[in-house]
């Protein structure tokens, strides 16, 4: 089997005297739909944080194509090719829809022109466009996190960790968004690592899903296996 794109390893963080992740470990094939999920408080958005650098973990390891990207700052992972989106979008309030797509060419120093056609071609399939010139405090928090999305597309990462991505967002762009994670996925090849509370998303989406709680790996297969496993059933239930 070819490598996988993304594999960590006993994966342990503590804040202070707490133990927040206990020994994580989890491989995502390239090319694939890979989901987190788990209770409240299970570590998933710590094990993203860890993952694309924001936090250094107290032990473990982390291999992104291969390499060791344990400890190394944001910007480089990022660099590596590794995308990320925010449980609450982060978006640049005051610049524009297109402005914020261009945030991520700057460092790239990709052609002004090319960025922009880029910028709005991604615009127009997350049906954006005609609010392009509008700043984006003016859009919606689902529209934000669509916004979010393509914005990583604009550095073309070849993994994509996307937390929370249907949290609070309305049905009908949770369906574009399925569909653009979908498309993204079998055109592009990209892979992605992806949280989610909403069990019908991770069905349709994944093809494989890992479950944490209380900073463990609890649970590993298709989301049918999952669903069914006794562990993590209790992991809900007890919670
Ligand atoms: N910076 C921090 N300092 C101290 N404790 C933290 C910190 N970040 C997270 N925690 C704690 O770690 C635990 C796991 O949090 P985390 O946000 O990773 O869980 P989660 O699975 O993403 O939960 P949710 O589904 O509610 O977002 C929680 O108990 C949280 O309070």
């Amino acid at each position: 089997m070819a490598q996988p794109i993304l594999v960590v390893e006993q994966l342990r963080k503590n804040f202070g005297g707490v133990v927040v992740l206990d020994g994580v470990s989890l491989a995502v094939e390239r090319g694939r739909i890979h989901g987190v999920i788990g209770p409240n408080g299970a570590g998933k958005t710590t094990l993203f944080n860890i993952i694309n650098g924001v936090y250094t973990a107290t032990s473990g390891s982390i291999t992104f194509k291969g390499e060791a990207i344990t400890g190394r700052r944001v910007t480089d992972i990022a660099r590596r090719g590794l995308g990320r989106t925010f449980q609450v979008a982060r978006v640049f309030n005051e610049l524009t829809l297109l402005e914020n797509m261009l945030v991520p060419t700057v460092p790239q120093r990709m052609a002004h022109r090319a960025a922009v056609e880029k910028a709005r071609h991604l615009l127009s399939l997350a049906g954006l466009s005609r609010l392009e010139h509008s700043p984006a405090a003016e859009i919606s928090g689902g529209q934000k996190k669509l916004l979010e999305f393509m914005r990583t597309l604009m550095a073309e990462p070849e993994l994509i960790l996307l937390d929370e991505p249907f949290g609070g967002v309305n049905p009908a762009l949770v369906d574009r968004l399925t569909e653009l994670v979908l498309e993204t996925n079998a055109k592009d090849g990209r892979t992605f690592l992806l949280i989610s509370h909403e069990m019908p998303s991770v069905m349709r989406l994944c093809g494989d899903v890992t479950v944490l709680a209380a900073g463990r790996t609890i649970a590993r297969g298709t989301p049918a296996q999952v669903r069914e496993d006794p562990a993590v059933i209790e992991a809900y239930l007890g919670h």
